[in-house]
């Protein structure tokens, strides 16, 4: 320390530039209370439930957090990593922010990845990253259709971070990359590719997209016209025809009217139609998580099957490919221009 200085002068560390992969967010364990744990956060999000406090803490409270965690737990049962003991969205997140750290290792930038709900919590990633020097810090919510329930909580919890902090780093935060022409051309290609590997020819490819109430939509969110943009583009990547590939919309929650078609009503009435052979793919997920792997390749199949379908085939998320990596590369070091 320079001779200037006075003895409790707290110590200087170098600066850095910060990347954080912002993501959902996962129960630790598979256990009641664990689940229950991580479903109370979400669930008591006001950007998720817009249902007034007065009115929804009782129904979270008394109802839906005495059945739910029972029911959602047996279902993060059958996906769990038994190797890691861990959520197959943290383990694949991690992975992810593994990748970049070391694609970008050459760049002096620090990566790390946080979660919204449960750990690693985006406050204790960001005092992390404030500590070890970072003054520019890159948010990158791993949504790449945007919503408010998802990319504006995301980085609302890490703007409420940064009020604590009285040496507060810059922030950017990456926008929605629904019609980015690299993720369009990557998703296009997963889709080419997994449809190519499969045993049988698809009647139909579906594109089945986390849904959300209808009223969201109706006050502005625009989510539902992302999920559409990026199912026409990457259909006129591929050059395929209107009817080969379709949006519906999954994850059903509660009473209310969601956005529509529903993924497992139509999976249902396919057959029915004489679309007997289906693949399927979950764009607004970046990483394979409960919803993808439980609802929709295990309980897809089954539903779809049951209707008296023939074939049916999940195409995996982005994940931590390497194509999926360069793509999300490529999207970090455009948001850094000028950082970097
Ligand atoms: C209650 C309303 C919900 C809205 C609106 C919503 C939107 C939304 N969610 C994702 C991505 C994910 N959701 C995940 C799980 C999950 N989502 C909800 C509810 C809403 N989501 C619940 C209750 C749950 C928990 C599981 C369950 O009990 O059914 C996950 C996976 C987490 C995991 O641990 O694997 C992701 C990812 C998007 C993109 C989205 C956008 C509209
Ligand atoms: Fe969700
Ligand atoms: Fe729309």
């Amino acid at each position: 320390m320079s001779d200037h200085l006075p003895p409790s002068h707290p110590s200087v560390v170098a600066p850095k530039i910060g990347v954080v992969l912002l993501n959902l967010g996962t129960p630790d364990a598979t256990d009641f209370w664990s689940v229950r744990r991580y479903l109370k956060e979400f669930l008591s999000d006001p950007r998720v439930i817009e249902t007034p406090k007065w009115l929804w803490w009782p129904i979270l409270n008394l109802v839906i957090l005495n059945f739910r965690p029972q029911k959602a737990g047996h279902a993060y049962a059958q996906i769990w990593d038994k190797e890691r003991n861990e959520s197959p969205l943290r383990v694949i997140t991690r992975g992810q922010a593994e990748a970049l750290a070391e694609r970008m290792s050459g760049d002096g930038v620090m990566v790390e990845y946080a979660m919204r709900y449960g750990n690693p919590s985006t406050q204790s990633v960001l005092e992390k990253m404030q500590k070890a020097g970072c003054q520019k810090i890159l948010l990158v919510p791993l949504y790449p259709q945007y919503s408010a329930t998802t990319t504006a909580t995301a980085n609302d919890k890490a703007f409420d971070a940064l009020k604590a902090m009285r040496w507060q780093p810059a922030v950017r935060t990456t926008p929605a990359y629904f019609e980015d022409a690299k993720y369009i051309e990557t998703l296009g290609n997963s889709i080419r590719d997994g449809v190519a590997a499969l045993d049988f020819e698809p009647d139909l490819v579906i594109t089945s997209y986390h849904g959300m109430p209808v009223e969201y939509l109706q006050k502005g969110d625009p989510y539902h016209c992302q999920c559409h943009k990026t199912t026409r583009l990457v259909r006129e990547y591929l050059g395929w025809p209107k009817e080969k590939l379709m949006v519906t919309f999954q994850s059903r929650f509660g009473p209310t009217e969601w956005l529509q078609p529903y993924t497992d009503k139509t999976l249902e009435e396919l057959p029915g139609r004489g679309i007997k052979k289906v693949a399927i793919l979950a764009p607004a997920f970046s990483a394979d998580c409960i919803e993808t792997l439980e609802e929709i390749a295990m309980g897809g199949k089954e539903t779809f099957l049951h209707a008296g379908g023939e074939k049916y085939a999940y195409i995996p998320c982005l994940n931590d490919s390497p194509a999926g990596m360069e793509m999300i590369e490529d999207m970090v070091r455009r948001e850094l221009k000028g950082w970097l």
